[in-house]
């Protein structure tokens, strides 16, 4: 999916064989054997990756993703995202994206601690605050960014906490950091709302994913008198046609680990959630969730892309020919995690740290800036919001490449 949109681009940037050869290759793909002492006394040997797609803007940056689906192709495709991600929204990055094959739902928490030191010892010489700095992604969270830091401040034999972002706010992390994917959601949602001049009153909208990014999103998109009808995580989905209760499910989820079962709600499949109709559809999940054969059905004005890679590149051809939903595509929707990420170690490289207000005025004019130059190239150049995203981050990285030259 990553290369066919990348080939889609190049072509359309006319950029030059010599820089589209440079920018389809990751600079380096890390394979390791992660062993593992588990509470059982057996030891399991798990296999981690750290994909780093290109070095040329600054360090590489990316998420660290705990899931049984985790492969080096994967790994890879993120890892070429996340630099679209990074040079559309400005920041001085190259793309990187990491991760271990595991169902961390299945391990003790003593068992994913030993299992994140260990991986991050095996890719110590690799991450570095000047080389490659890790973040949460599915299935990680602040408490793997501690131990990842702590792991690698060992390591050092002092503090380093510009190692990783996402970390807790107690060791160096950035306030706002936590929510700020989702609530970078909610206010591109609210952004596409007015360019779309959909009154925000009695309007729907349907989640898929209740974890980190898509919990807030929830919570976010709420706030513009939206109401959610249906969520769902890897258990199933609920659907209320009154609109669900956040605070009361937040809370049934705390206690029960899943959406399922909440009260006064029907269940219903994740397959049957997409095709819901709605006014805001957020995949906030995996890869490949609208595909050919439901991109036909979905009903929504809005497509918020709050996961990486929901939609493949068949399902991107037929809802071009459905203008009347407007697309947030992936690169610019999820960029308000990264973007704060970069604040995070713009804070921990200088040992100074903004209150949350300062980090959240800061995420939403990057986030305006973005919105904005791509709805324009969109409108400008005729080109679907996923092409005009793509090409702003490309080109960028493209003309880094020129620029820089290449070595003999
Ligand atoms: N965290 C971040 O800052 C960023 C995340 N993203 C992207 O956002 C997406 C979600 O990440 P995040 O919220 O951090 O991850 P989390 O692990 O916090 O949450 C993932 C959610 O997706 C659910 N899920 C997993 N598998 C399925 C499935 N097959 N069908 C439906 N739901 C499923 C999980 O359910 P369960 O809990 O039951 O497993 C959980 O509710 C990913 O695509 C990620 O790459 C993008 C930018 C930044
Ligand atoms: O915060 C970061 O560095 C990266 C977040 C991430 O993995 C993503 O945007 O997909």
């Amino acid at each position: 999916m990553a290369c066919a949109q990348f080939d889609e681009v190049a072509d359309l940037l006319e950029i030059g064989q010599r820089e589209r050869e440079r920018v389809k290759y990751p600079k380096r793909a890390i394979t390791v054997a992660v062993p593992v002492n588990m509470d059982d006394g057996s030891t399991q040997v798990f296999t981690g990756f750290r994909v780093q797609h290109h070095l040329s803007l600054g360090p590489t940056k990316g998420g660290m993703r705990y899931h049984p689906d985790v492969a080096l192709g994967e790994v890879a495709a993120l890892a070429m995202w996340m630099s679209w991600k990074c040079a559309l929204t400005g920041l001085p990055y190259g793309g990187a994206k990491g991760g271990v094959t595991c169902d961390p739902g299945k391990m003790s928490i003593q068992e994913l601690e030993r299992l994140t030191r260990r991986f991050t010892q095996e890719i110590i010489g690799f991450i570095g605050p000047q080389i490659d700095i890790p973040a949460p992604d599915m299935g990680t969270n602040e408490q793997t960014m501690a131990w990842m830091m702590d792991t690698y401040s060992t390591h050092s034999g002092y503090s380093v906490p510009g190692v990783v972002t996402g970390k807790p706010v107690n060791l160096g992390g950035s306030l706002g950091r936590r929510e700020s994917t989702g609530r970078g959601v909610g206010f591109l949602v609210g952004r596409a709302m007015e360019h779309i001049k959909l009154a925000p009153e009695n309007t729907t909208a349907v989640i898929q994913g209740f974890g980190n990014v898509g919990s807030v999103a929830a919570g976010s998109i709420a706030r513009f008198g939206t109401k959610i009808i249906a969520v769902s995580d890897a258990f199933g989905g609920i659907y209320n046609a009154k609109g669900l209760d956040l605070n009361l499910l937040d809370a049934h989820v705390t206690k029960n680990r899943t959406v399922v079962g909440f009260p006064e709600a029907e269940p219903i499949t994740n397959e049957e959630l997409l095709l819901i109709p709605c006014d805001i559809l957020v995949p906030a999940a995996l890869e490949r969730q609208i595909t050919k054969d439901n991109a036909a059905r979905i009903q929504c004005r809005i497509l918020a892309e709050a996961a990486n890679g929901p939609t493949t590149p068949e399902a991107d051809a037929i809802i071009a020919q459905r203008p009347e939903i407007f697309v947030i595509p992936d690169i610019l929707c999820n960029a308000g995690g990264v973007v704060v990420s970069y604040f995070e170690w713009v804070q921990d490289l200088q040992s100074f740290f903004w209150d949350e207000a300062e980090v959240m005025g800061k995420l939403y004019r990057i986030l305006e800036t973005a919105f904005k130059q791509t709805v324009h190239t969109a409108r400008d150049k005729k080109l679907t919001m996923r092409t005009a995203a793509l090409s702003i981050g490309i080109k960028r990285v493209a003309d880094a490449k020129k620029q820089r030259g290449l070595f003999p």
